[in-house]
């Protein structure tokens, strides 16, 4: 795949990225050559089996690793020509995270974790972006619990609360790690259609690593991994249809 740093409609993107951990007859390959877009506005599932590659593709992409050659774009800024303090700022202002075990503040109300990537940036939300904050509440159905601190909410209310913090300062692109893993599969499903329903309705961009076909079926699109290279593309498809896909991609391993 050829992608050239002027490509629009990208949220993201890595450019022959290779990543080694070690050196020498130790040294682990983790990717190998990858090139792969994010395309904005839309739900990107990356899967793959365990050691593939996926975790360290999303760090790299979100500036949290660095390859070992290669260059990660975020729009049209190279992340890789970035020194730590710009990453930060990029990471704070720029991308939002959404992970497994929520990550919220315990100390903290719902509504203070929410505006967090506000407070942490020294400023607070302008008018338009607390009317976001909103819409963003309503949709996810967490109004009612704003005062609130983490510990008295439920599961999938705290997904949803990460959720909301995640959109709060619409970012380029919305990282979740294994969203889901926590929850019972009811909630799990709620809070995938909600991922699903930020990018259809809102143009949020989002790549989410899964082992999940399920969580993975809400994705438009699902980008599969297997000893550190992309080795295939699916467009919107069922969980039968996916797990089909690695079931076979384990027999011919
Ligand atoms: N810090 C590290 N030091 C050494 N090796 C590492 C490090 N991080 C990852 N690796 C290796 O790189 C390879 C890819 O790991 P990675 O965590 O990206 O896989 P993954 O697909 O996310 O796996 P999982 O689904 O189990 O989380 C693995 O072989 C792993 O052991």
């Amino acid at each position: 795949m050829k992608i050239t740093p002027t490509d629009l409609g990208l949220a993201a993107r890595v450019v022959h990225v290779s990543k080694s951990f070690g050196i020498g007859q130790g040294a682990v390959v983790a990717l190998s050559d990858v090139s792969i877009g994010i395309r904005r506005g839309q739900f990107t599932a990356i899967m793959g089996p365990s050691g593939s590659g996926k975790s360290t593709l999303m760090h790299i992409m979100a500036g949290l690793d660095t390859p070992t050659s290669g260059e990660a774009w975020l729009g049209d800024t190279q992340i890789t020509a970035l020194d730590d303090t710009a990453l930060t700022r990029l990471r704070r202002r720029r991308i939002g995270f959404v992970f497994q075990s929520f990550n919220l503040v315990p100390t903290l109300s719902a509504r203070d974790n929410i505006l967090l990537p506000f407070e942490l940036d020294g400023r607070t939300p302008t008018a338009d972006e607390q009317g976001w904050i909103n819409t963003l509440c309503d949709t996810l159905r967490i109004t009612d619990r704003l005062t609130h601190r983490p510990h008295e909410l439920s599961g999938g209310q705290q997904q949803r609360v990460a959720i909301a913090r995640a959109l709060a300062t619409r970012p380029d692109l919305v990282f979740a790690d294994e969203p889901t893993g926590n929850l019972d599969s009811r909630t799990g499903r709620e809070v995938l259609a909600l991922l699903a329903e930020a990018c259809s309705k809102f143009g949020q961009s989002i790549a989410m690593v899964t082992h999940d076909p399920v969580a993975a079926s809400y994705a438009d699109r699902v980008l599969i991994l297997a000893d550190g290279k992309v080795v295939h593309e699916l467009g919107p498809s069922t969980p039968e249809q996916i797990s089909g896909y690695m079931l076979a991609m384990d027999r011919a391993s």
